[in-house]
């Protein structure tokens, strides 16, 4: 192993005086530098290792360094600035030594970053010592694709093959990332709903490698120690859950980490963000669910959830150390937290934090996005629809707000008058005025004047909606005489079963098809199969925020957005609605297959940047002139890079 201070550093590098291409910023910081090259056997390591320190600092300045800070390409800009922070760097930095660490022989093999398998080529072999670490036989990253899902088709239970995936990422991330971008039909419902679910009830007993960054009530006080725990330094989107509210599925706890993990890996599959820039974090502050706390395997706090001011002190703590290391443009994604604190932390941190929750904003700009694009198969504009939800959660009312404020757009009547058009249920019958009084404060302005019903049923006939959205996380209440009811009511009714995983969705598409005789127009949030019906084969849509957030938060980070406004969700459900295709139109489809998803999402990451402009909430400078093309050019790829 190799430490070199200051002065060798810069004696052997050149990089004093002139700097080479390093930034000012660079050279202040320099003096914090320290370069550790580790190699596993020994003196000859140390040798190796001096080989490859100078060797990767002549290529740092080229700006093509194998480090393991680096991705394929930086996220905005180029040459090696990213690596650096140089826009996310804050005053602490400059007192945290941060190393580049230059990976050879056996400890390349197993740094996930870099490890490349039987794709290291002989020259490669030669150069990072690896020879006799693995077999003669050179492969491509194609043929190691063929071989994995090969692999991975041979397992029957999708949890084995989340194992699998899991696996891959952390051993080999560039093709774990290659498998998922290039099979993101078959894998997406393997890394993301229905399995992550199954992967979050049996994380403790399925739990190998600790993923992501684990902030228990135990760390309270010490939480921006923690943070600097973690290797990466430049981190750019957060995901973050306390578990207690995960998909449908209810409390899990910390066992919940499998979705920050799992929404992360698809910032970085379908919205290119590198993985390097990625954190996931659970936040522990106990369960109430009595299965789990019983449960030898459980991996988290054994005691009953903190709430009041206790949870309130650790959050705050935990949104003050995230700005103070990362600064204020990193991302923070609130995911799957119960009702009552989704709410109360978009609105504490949306005035002073970039903050964005995917279950209230997210799952609300792509439904929007499908209903707008179901004007094309019903005719007619948005103001002609009436609405009505099954949850009046942060999904159901998320969904509301968002579908009132575009039909006030489109209209210019005031949302006070188009939330009328919108009519919830929740677990006590239709939401009404007479209820006023002892409703939750996001309920309240969906209290119309109405008498009390009680029954699903009873609602759909009363209120005669056009559109039944599912948000209720409780799974086949969307039942036969309810599809009836929508389908003896409209020609083509529009039902969307969000609720995940797949066991918690309001209805099968076989049964929206079937009761209403193929006229539904359905998507749900959980993927179904294909369904024959009468001869005809109907393929159903996934209404989920996957669509989404990936573009939405690229097209933030591109323009160094400082905050997140309800106009660039609009703008997202807008750019997503456009790529719905005639040929998707004409298989009753109101959203784009996945299959072209990095597309889309660099054309919502246009339109969410284009906004941030707009609205003067973009910090990077000057704008970018071609938006989708800006967005593209960022985008992180899994293709293996040439170590020389
Ligand atoms: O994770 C998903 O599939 C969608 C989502 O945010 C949720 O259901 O909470
Ligand atoms: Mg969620």
């Amino acid at each position: 192993m190799i430490s070199l201070n200051r002065s060798s550093f810069l004696n052997k590098t050149g990089i004093s005086g002139s700097c080479g291409s390093f930034s000012g910023a660079q050279r202040r910081r320099s003096a914090s530098v320290r370069v550790v090259a580790s190699s596993s056997n020994g003196r000859a390591g140390d040798r190796n290792a001096a080989v490859l320190v100078e060797n990767t600092l002549k290529e740092m300045r080229e700006g093509s360094a194998v480090i393991a800070d680096v991705d394929s390409k930086p996220m905005v800009g180029g040459g090696v600035q990213d690596v650096y922070g140089e826009d996310t760097a804050t005053e602490d930095q400059f007192v945290t030594p941060w190393s580049v660490s230059v990976a050879s022989g056996y400890s390349l093999l197993r740094d996930p970053h870099h490890n490349k398998g039987l794709a290291f080529t002989e020259r490669e072999r030669d150069a990072h010592f690896l020879r006799g670490l693995l077999p003669p036989t050179v492969a491509s990253q194609e043929l190691q694709v063929k071989k994995m899902m090969h692999n991975i088709r041979q397992y029957q239970v999708p949890l084995q093959k989340y194992m699998a995936m899991m696996d891959l990422q952390e051993r080999n991330e560039k093709l774990f990332y290659k498998l998922l971008i290039d099979n993101v039909e078959e894998l997406l419902p393997i890394v993301y709903t229905p399995t992550v679910g199954e992967a979050c009830q049996k994380y403790g007993s399925i739990f190998m490698r600790p993923q992501g960054l684990f902030i228990s009530l135990k760390e309270k006080g010490k939480i921006l120690e923690v943070l600097r725990n973690w290797p990466e330094k430049n981190i750019q989107v957060i995901v973050v859950t306390d578990g207690e509210r995960i998909l449908g599925l209810g409390d899990l706890g910390c066992q919940g980490m499998g979705i920050p993990v799992g929404k992360l890996s698809l910032y970085t599959a379908l919205g290119g963000v590198r993985p390097s820039a990625c954190l996931p974090i659970t936040i522990d502050v106990g369960t109430n669910n009595e299965k789990l706390l019983n449960d030898e395997f459980y991996i988290g706090l054994r005691q009953r959830r903190a709430t009041g001011q206790e949870y309130a002190e650790l959050l705050h703590e935990f949104m003050t150390a995230v700005k103070q290391n990362y600064g204020e443009k990193v991302l923070i994604q609130f995911e799957d937290f119960a009702n009552h604190n989704a709410f109360d932390l978009l609105a504490k941190y949306g005035t002073t934090h970039l903050v964005f929750n995917d279950d209230i904003q997210g799952t609300a700009s792509v439904v929007l996005a499908g209903l707008v694009a179901a004007q094309k198969l019903v005719g007619g504009t948005l103001a002609d629809h009436r609405v009505l939800f099954l949850g009046a959660g942060e999904a159901g009312t998320g969904i509301a707000e968002l579908i009132a404020l575009e039909i006030s757009k489109q209209t210019n009547a005031p949302p006070e008058e188009t939330r009328k058009k919108i009519w919830l249920v929740d677990s006590k019958g239709l939401i009404v005025s007479s209820r006023k009084e002892s409703l939750q404060h996001f309920k309240k302005p969906w209290a119309h004047e109405h008498e009390p019903i009680r029954e699903l049923v009873d609602a759909v006939k009363a209120i005669k909606p056009t559109v039944l959205i599912g948000t209720s996380g409780v799974g086949r209440t969307f039942t036969k005489e309810v599809i009836e009811a929508m389908a003896s009511i409209n020609e083509r009714p529009i039902i969307l079963a969000l609720s995940n995983p797949t066991s918690q969705s309001e209805c099968t598409a076989d049964e929206a098809y079937r009761w209403s005789k193929g006229r539904a127009i359905f998507a749900s949030g959980s993927p179904f199969a294909p369904v024959e019906y009468e001869g005809k084969v109907f393929v159903p849509g996934q209404a989920n925020n996957a669509y989404i957030f990936p573009g939405f938060g690229l097209g933030l980070l591109m323009s160094g957005a400082i905050r997140v406004h309800d106009d660039m969700l609009l703008a997202a459900s807008e750019a997503l609605a456009a790529q719905v295709t005639q040929e998707n139109f004409d298989k009753g489809l109101i959203y784009p297959p996945f299959t072209n998803i990095r597309e889309i999402s660099a054309q919502i990451a246009a339109k969410v940047a284009c906004k941030a402009y707009e609205l003067g909430l973009a910090s990077r400078l000057p704008q970018p002139i071609d938006m989708v093309k800006c967005a593209e050019s960022c985008m992180y790829s899994p293709a293996y890079r040439s170590y020389r």
